[in-house]
């Protein structure tokens, strides 16, 4: 029996009438549906399911939410599940909650272009990249397993040709999408099967490129001092982030990707990283924690961070100003 179920956050005595009134104090109810005609796919989504004339994927409507559909079989139920716990849970940080992961508003039924007629329940979270005028996006799928250890076997059989067949597995993470805007708004976007032959170098090329101000095959790491570096850069986030998982025991996040976003029109105005955005996304693979702390999700932050460490370093200090 696959052990993925709801059940498996009914956390023991941490759900009290105490933290649930500051949940609905943190968690005020969402504004009235959107209708058809108001939501659409997000235009900066960089992996991930994508919603279609035939197929369910997140939406936005500009108010500053985002929609994702519950997935199929038990996956979209453990989503909201995990959402439902970790946001009442008494032993995770505020801190840590308020700054990594998005803000759930609960479940809403909406209409989709894929099941006309059909209402489907949504999650309904913080938009992570509202705001943001030219979002630069990466979505890092953090572990060299991606499976929890209960699945059946077919989907370990599936999910471990993936992090073998991408370096997952050597490096505890893949890039799984990317967009970064130049100054002039030229983006450039891999494509997936681009992102998945991506080996070690690979993955060092793209991250640089990610904090890069030119458009062309040639990355400077311009902006590698603003937004990886400095006070309240990706590095600093990541290392607070990497503290939380060296003590916690509650989930193991199976799955889960990193998402950076920063806005690549301030950045290269100002030279400042002011709002680099570092966030936790996908939880349709968390598993309970069961006292053991998730090395897997915290192996691969330790590389990731490493990666991007050495960027910084070897990066010039000071971003040359946009004209
Ligand atoms: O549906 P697929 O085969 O495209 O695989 C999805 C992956 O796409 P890709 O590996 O890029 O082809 C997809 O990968 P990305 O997020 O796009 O990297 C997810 O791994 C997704 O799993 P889940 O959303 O975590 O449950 C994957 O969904 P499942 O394989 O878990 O259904
Ligand atoms: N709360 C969010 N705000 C903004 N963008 C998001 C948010 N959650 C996910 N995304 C975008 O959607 C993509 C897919 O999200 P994810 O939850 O991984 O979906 P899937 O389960 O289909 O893989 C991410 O790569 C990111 O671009």
């Amino acid at each position: 029996m696959i052990s993925r179920s709801p059940d498996l956050f009914k956390f023991r005595g941490v759900v009290s009438p105490r933290n649930l009134r500051s949940f609905h104090h943190r968690h005020p109810p969402p504004p009235p549906a959107p209708t058809m005609s108001d939501l659409r796919p997000p235009e900066h989504q960089v992996a991930g399911h994508r919603a279609s004339a035939n197929k369910l994927g997140p939406l936005v409507d500009g108010s500053g939410l985002f929609y994702k559909p519950l997935q199929a079989g038990d996956r979209g139920e453990q989503e909201r599940a995990f959402y439902e716990a970790f946001s009442a849970h008494a032993a995770v940080p505020p801190r840590i909650r308020d700054a990594f992961f998005p803000r759930f508003h609960g479940t809403r039924l909406l209409p989709t272009e894929a099941r006309p007629g059909e209402p489907h329940p949504h999650l309904v979270l913080d938009d992570l990249l509202a705001g943001l005028q030219a979002p630069s996006v990466a979505d890092i799928k953090i572990g060299a397993i991606t499976w929890p250890p209960s699945s059946p076997e077919p989907y370990v059989a599936k999910c471990l040709a993936k992090d073998r067949g991408t370096t997952s597995v050597l490096l505890g993470f893949r890039v799984s999408g990317v967009r970064v805007v130049a100054p002039g708004g030229a983006v450039w976007r891999p494509e997936r099967p681009e992102l998945k032959a991506l080996g070690t170098a690979g993955v060092r090329r793209v991250l640089r490129r990610y904090v890069s101000s030119v458009s062309g095959e040639v990355a400077d790491c311009a902006l590698a001092a603003a937004v990886y570096g400095g006070e309240g850069g990706v590095l600093s986030q990541l290392r607070e982030l990497k503290a939380w998982f060296e003590e916690q025991t509650l989930f193991h996040f199976y799955s889960a990707s990193i998402l950076l976003g920063y806005d690549a029109d301030a950045v290269s105005a100002t030279g400042a990283g002011g709002g680099v955005r570092v966030k936790l996304v996908d939880f349709a693979h968390v598993a309970e924690g069961d006292g053991v702390i998730d090395h897997n999700f915290l192996g691969g932050l330790c590389s990731l961070i490493k990666f991007i460490s050495d960027i910084v370093s070897e990066a010039p200090e000071t971003p040359p100003l946009a004209p």
